[in-house]
């Protein structure tokens, strides 16, 4: 990796009780990369994002942001905005019954001078992003449809926009798949290239490998709260990354032979 990679764990731990989540995670998210981040059940994968978004604070170990030491101690979810770090979970809060140019301000609304919110300049805008920023074509979609209307892939198309217009440069997509017809899920796929021609980054954890392989320029997969493999995703074959996986399962004896 040439230029100072957006984030930087090293020798991340962090341990509930006596679970030990992750052991010891080094590992960095460059700019403009999609990373995969695959793993069993409990392998330690929302930990790490917990870590590393500042929702949780590592048990020891150092988080870089662009080459900066982040002070664990006050590192949260506001201070990660801040630093351009955003995650969009699945069930990520849209207003069901507003219209989609509402969802993409609330929280954050454009006023005119007089301090009202400048609705004119907030639907200009969600339809730039909904057209540009994400390629949303949702036939008979447009920004004064009630979320209420859109499916589940688009739902995430508009949580994704709305992060990369609020300038994210890294974008964590937890299971952003997860319940979605194929169609649905073609269109998230399209969203995760959308973000990648945006310029950003993303974390991509998804439990279907096909998804991941299609779509990441790098694969991380944790196992038991360590990285067990960190390669670009041009070096491993589907099947030799279905292989992998399975080889973590085998018994040590089986493994041997
Ligand atoms: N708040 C917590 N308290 C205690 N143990 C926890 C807590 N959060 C996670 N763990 C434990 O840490 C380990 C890693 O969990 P984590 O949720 O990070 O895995 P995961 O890879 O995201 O799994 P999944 O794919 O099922 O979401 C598990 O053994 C889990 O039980």
């Amino acid at each position: 990796m040439t230029s100072t990679p957006i984030v930087r764990l090293e020798n991340v731990r962090k341990q509930y009780g006596k679970v030990v989540s992750l052991k010891n995670v080094t590992l960095e998210i460059g700019a403009n990369e999609i990373v995969g981040l695959i793993g069993d059940n409990g392998a330690g994968k929302s930990t790490l994002i917990k870590v590393l978004t500042g929702v949780e604070q590592p048990s020891s170990g150092t988080i870089y942001v662009r080459g900066q030491k982040i002070d664990a101690a006050s590192y949260s979810v506001k201070e990660a905005h801040k630093l351009k770090i955003e995650t969009v979970y699945q069930d990520s809060s849209l207003g069901e019954k507003q219209p989609l140019w509402r969802n993409f301000f609330v929280g954050r609304p454009l006023t005119n001078r007089f301090g009202f919110i400048d609705v004119k300049a907030e639907k200009r805008i969600a339809n730039e992003i909904m057209r540009s920023t994400i390629g949303f074509r949702g036939v008979g979609i447009d920004v004064d449809t009630p979320v209420s209307r859109l499916s589940g892939g688009e739902r995430q198309g508009v949580a994704i926009g709305r992060a990369m217009h609020f300038d994210s440069d890294l974008i964590v997509l937890d299971e952003p798949t997860v319940a979605l017809a194929l169609k649905e899920v073609n269109k998230v796929l399209d969203f995760i290239r959308s973000i990648k021609a945006g310029g950003r980054s993303c974390i991509y954890i998804e439990h279907n490998i096909h998804h991941v392989h299609e779509v990441c320029d790098r694969l991380v997969v944790l196992d038991r709260g360590e990285i067990a493999l960190d390669a670009p995703t041009a070096s491993l074959t589907y099947t030799e990354l279905t292989d992998f996986l399975m080889s973590l399962h085998k018994p040590a004896v089986a493994a041997a032979n």
